[in-house]
């Protein structure tokens, strides 16, 4: 399974985004800070933009799906059970998992933002499809709701996602980093190696290199091993 962007290039006003990047099976994050582009390439990636010059390659790739930075945008029904639905997903289930039960004949649009987030991604996980790209799926939700928004990318046993994401606190493992700089997609390559190279590496993990350490991937908990390693 592949998705592959070849001299990918896009102007937006006085932005331009230009883009080489390949993503295979696995978790990727796409880095960088608001404003840098990650939102346009993701609307590429999921052919809902086109680009002014050069072209995507599939391989492998049956279904795919993008969730929108804002999940309201998203939103198609007058309630939240028809909106699942509308989804071929079951509200039972889908509630259950994002925490909403009870919630069936609200207005999606009275949900509170990360309410209607976390909905959001309850359905786009159950849908699993072979590429899933996920603009800002951290945004607006409180660090419980990222904690289990980490776990259920990394439960994906297949497929292809790409996170599109300028968090810096709460991240879950990942096969590979790239970073918007200057309206260019930078691939930092495959973590381990990749960490040290990612410029906008949050906080915790630039902390570890200052003192030596090496963690396996790019999670607090990967720190921390790393740290105890160093400690004992
Ligand atoms: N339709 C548009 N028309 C004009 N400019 C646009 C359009 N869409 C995006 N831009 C500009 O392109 C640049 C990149 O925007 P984009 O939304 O891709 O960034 P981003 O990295 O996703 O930001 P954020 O982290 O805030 O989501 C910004 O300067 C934005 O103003």
């Amino acid at each position: 399974m592949l998705i592959r962007a070849d001299d990918l290039e896009l102007r937006r006003g006085s932005f331009t985004l230009r883009a080489n990047a390949s993503f295979t099976e696995g978790v990727h994050l796409v880095s960088g800070p608001v404003g840098s582009g990650k939102s346009t390439l993701a609307l590429i990636l999921a052919g809902l933009e086109k680009p002014e010059r050069g072209g995507l390659h599939r391989e492998g790739v049956a279904s795919s799906l993008l969730s929108l930075q804002f999940p309201e945008y998203h939103v198609t029904c007058g309630t939240v059970a028809a909106e699942v639905r509308s989804w071929g997903l079951d509200p039972a289930e889908i509630l259950s998992r994002a925490r909403l039960s009870g919630r069936d004949d609200d207005d999606p649009l009275r949900l509170s933002r990360g309410e209607l987030k976390r909905l959001n991604l309850a359905c786009a996980f159950a849908k699993n499809p072979d590429l899933l790209l996920l603009d800002e799926p951290f945004s607006s939700l409180d660090c419980a709701a990222k904690v289990r928004a980490c776990r259920a990318i990394e439960e994906r046993r297949s497929g292809i996602t790409v996170i599109f994401s300028h968090e810096r606190s709460v991240l879950p493992r990942v096969r590979t980093i790239s970073e918007m700089a200057g309206g260019r997609l930078v691939s930092r390559g495959e973590v381990p190696g990749a960490i040290p190279l990612w410029q906008s590496a949050p906080p915790y993990l630039r902390y570890a290199l200052t003192l030596g350490v090496r963690p396996a991937n790019i999670t607090l908990t990967d720190v921390r091993e790393a740290l105890c390693g160093i400690r004992g």
